[in-house]
């Protein structure tokens, strides 16, 4: 199929679901296709181990709200979700404290500076403004009710293998890299004590925080996951009620602010969809009602977002007409995808 010939078959699609299956298998094809070539963008290397990365790796995967996958590419490649554990982590607090209090305590505004910004804290009198900043997500991990840091750090592995449908290991290697280099993260943590915005340990909260960053998935896992959020909480693939409907909505909206940091809104100008990004060159992107986007390709723009991962959302947010705030699906005039 030619790329006119499925794109005319997308556009004729119900706007309320993704189009056919054969359509999406074939766009993102497709979408692999057209960005397996790029080559902008440079590995991440702060934290040593990410930097022996394989540039060259590329997944594309989409699983609809109906348990369906349709993927191209690397998709069963293990790497660390990194900053895409934010948003699941997020939602499990959600779930046990509720909306109000993740936006007293936390907060829901984008910072405008960079994932690791320690003057963020500071401009912000010491909030740590969202969950999707690493200040925030320390935050917000430490609001996870438990007895120890050990019982926090299951809960968390727990949570997010509910959302993944699988039981999801640790990356030793990259949990090791990422605990001796941390500095920064240790001492964000120490300043939001002194802020008095940590009830728990900053530096065992900083420990179960790496731990989840270095929890290995696929770009599959990645879909699956997202596909929760979209499909209301309900895992679409084993049926489990993992969080509720509006801890979704509210999760969702923290991603379409936050999700890809001070770049959430060139994201959320040519994407429209709420995602989450991390360092290891993950990106899952959430159509709510309809299925979510699994993308993984270690090259990263200046802000940490995976470049062809960011790209080929843009195309198939389009040719799948997943834009929340497009009236109709891709128009003639707007043939090329947006560059991101
Ligand atoms: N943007 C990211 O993925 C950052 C996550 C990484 N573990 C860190 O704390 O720096």
């Amino acid at each position: 199929m030619f790329d006119e010939d499925v794109l005319s078959i997308a556009q004729r699609a119900s706007t309320g679901a993704l189009p056919p299956g054969r359509t999406v298998d074939e766009l993102v094809r497709l979408a692999h296709e057209r960005y397996a070539g790029v080559d902008d963008g440079a590995v991440a290397d702060y934290i040593p181990v990410l930097a022996e990365a394989d540039p060259r790796r590329f997944g594309l995967a989409v699983v609809g709200v109906d348990g369906e996958r349709h993927e191209a590419g690397d998709t069963d490649v293990a790497f660390s979700i990194q900053s895409i554990s934010k948003a699941f982590v997020l939602a499990l607090v959600c779930e046990e404290l509720g909306h109000r209090a993740v936006r007293e305590r936390v907060g829901v505004n984008n910072t405008g500076l960079p994932f690791n910004s320690v003057i963020a804290l500071e401009l912000n009198a010491g909030s740590p403004s969202n969950p999707m900043v690493n200040a925030g997500a320390i935050a917000t991990t430490a609001l996870l009710p438990a007895a120890s840091a050990e019982e926090r750090w299951e809960r968390v592995r727990d949570g997010l293998s509910r959302f993944a449908g699988r039981d999801l290991e640790l990356d030793e290697t990259v949990y090791v890299s990422e605990a001796e280099t941390n500095q920064r993260n240790r001492a964000i943590a120490k300043l939001l004590q002194s802020y008095d915005r940590l009830d728990v340990d900053p530096l065992e909260t900083v420990d179960v925080y790496t731990r989840q960053c270095a929890l290995a998935v696929t770009a599959h896992d990645l879909a699956v996951m997202g596909a929760t959020l979209a499909d209301g909480g309900t895992n679409p693939v084993t049926g489990e009620q993992v969080v509720s409907a509006e801890v979704c909505r509210d999760t969702l909206a923290v991603l379409a602010s936050c999700g890809l940091y001070e770049r959430s809104g060139d994201w959320l100008f040519e994407i429209g969809l709420p995602a989450k990004s991390g360092v290891s060159g993950g990106i899952v992107a959430v159509a709510p009602g309809k299925g979510a986007l699994g993308a993984y390709s270690p090259r990263l723009d200046a802000a940490g977002n995976s470049v062809r991962g960011q790209r080929a959302c843009a195309y198939l947010s389009r040719a799948l007409g997943l834009n929340l705030f497009a009236s109709s699906r891709w128009s003639a005039s707007e043939q090329e995808t947006p560059h991101v």
